[in-house]
């Protein structure tokens, strides 16, 4: 004899939900038609394990796609409306069935149900406006990125040029008068790097704080200080070797960056940013330091900078004394860049290759 099991029915606008009162239900068998639906499972009921079924005729056609799941204790079922709307009742006859429950768990009347639709719409037009917010920041985001290293590129790339041109032309004169022609555009370019330091501290990239900072302060200073603030030093040689051993790497650097602002990259290039600062950085932190060095004696006769101390004491302290110390800063901070641009060309080659595998 076949067995009817307990059966809790409820609908939404879209769909109606049936729960079969069945334990570790199997062979699962669901049949639509029009509007016939028939079940039919083995499982443990009101009446132990057993085969059970039953049949049911809806109001109004539903769609032929069911969705079934079981559960330890029942299996749930999802049928489609054919079309749209509110039934006054699940079936043809009046008479609801005997085995036949409303599912008081999910039943919900015609005006909640409407509620329900609406405030899942309203949720997903917040999640929509949400995207496009999110999708509008991260494109001014890129453009912004962009536009920033095509700038720095462009001004690295004029140095570059502009200094291996000169070096050509004129020869070892070239070394001479690298401020003079060169100076403004590094100015220029190396103030504007302190926006790195706020893409780092904001998240615009991801890169730690700490690095850039050192990067760009180290540069700053002996551009500023040391190089800009003594007339001196603007005719040594040294400032050719700062500027071009720092713009070598910038011109490959910035274009790598403008790629990543579009996830393309370029082999050849991501492979040159990750690997000319071996040789280069040494021997910048090398030529900053001669630099340094070169403007000790001229800070000691010039006394600029000089940090006057109290009448009583009666005399004032070098600014060659912070130089000193700068000097031990510089390695402490070619240590640290050194160690940090080590493990980006790691990660940045170990990610690569686990792609490739
Ligand atoms: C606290 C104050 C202390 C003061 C101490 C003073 C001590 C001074 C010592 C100073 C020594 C400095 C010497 C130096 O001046 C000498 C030279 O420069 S010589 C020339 C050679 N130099 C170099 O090679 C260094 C060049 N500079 C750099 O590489 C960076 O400035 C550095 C911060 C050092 C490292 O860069 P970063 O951490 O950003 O690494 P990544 O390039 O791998 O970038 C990480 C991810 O972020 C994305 N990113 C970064 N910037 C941008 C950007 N502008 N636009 C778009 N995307 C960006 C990048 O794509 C990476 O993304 P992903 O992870 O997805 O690959």
């Amino acid at each position: 004899m076949t067995l009817t099991p307990h059966v809790y029915w409820a609908q939404r606008h879209e769909e109606i939900y049936l729960r079969v009162e069945l334990t570790d239900a199997q062979h699962i068998d669901v049949q639509v038609h029009e509007n016939t639906f028939h079940f039919r499972a083995q499982g443990r009921g009101a009446k132990g394990q057993n085969e059970y079924e039953f049949s049911l005729e809806f109001l109004f056609p539903v769609k032929p796609e069911v969705r079934n799941k079981s559960t330890q204790r029942q299996v749930n079922i999802t049928v489609r409306k054919q079309q749209r709307g509110w039934w006054e009742r699940l079936t043809v006859q009046e008479r609801k069935p005997v085995f036949l429950a409303p599912d008081f768990d999910r039943w919900l009347e015609e005006s909640d149900a409407e509620m329900e639709i609406k405030q899942k719409e309203e949720k997903r037009n917040k999640l929509r406006a949400a995207r496009h917010e999110e999708e509008g920041f991260v494109s001014l985001k890129t453009g912004f990125l962009f536009i920033y290293n095509l700038v720095q590129f462009l001004g690295f790339s004029w140095i570059f040029v502009n200094m291996t041109v000169r070096l050509f032309i004129f020869g070892q004169d070239s070394l001479y008068d690298t401020f003079h022609t060169i100076s403004d555009m590094m100015f220029f370019c190396q103030i504007l790097t302190c926006v790195e330091v706020l893409n780092a501290a904001f998240g615009f990239v991801r890169t730690a704080v700490i690095p850039t900072l050192i990067q760009v302060v180290g540069r700053n200073f002996i551009l500023f200080i040391i190089f800009g603030s003594l007339e001196e030093m603007h005719h040594r040689p040294v400032v050719f070797f700062v500027f071009y051993l720092w713009s070598a790497i910038e011109i490959f650097r910035y274009p790598f960056y403008m790629l990543a602002c579009f996830n393309t990259e370029w082999k050849t290039l991501t492979w040159l940013r990750y690997t000319i600062w071996i040789p280069l950085y040494p021997l910048g932190v090398l030529a900053e330091a001669v630099a340094v060095i070169q403007s000790i004696p001229i800070f000691d006769k010039t006394q600029l900078f000089s940090i006057p101390l109290p009448r009583a004491i009666g005399t004032s302290v070098s600014f060659s004394y912070i130089l000193h110390v700068y000097l031990v800063l510089m390695f402490l901070g070619l240590f640290i860049n050194f160690r940090h641009l080590y493990k980006q060309r790691k990660r940045r080659f170990r990610t690569k290759n686990k792609k490739a595998n």
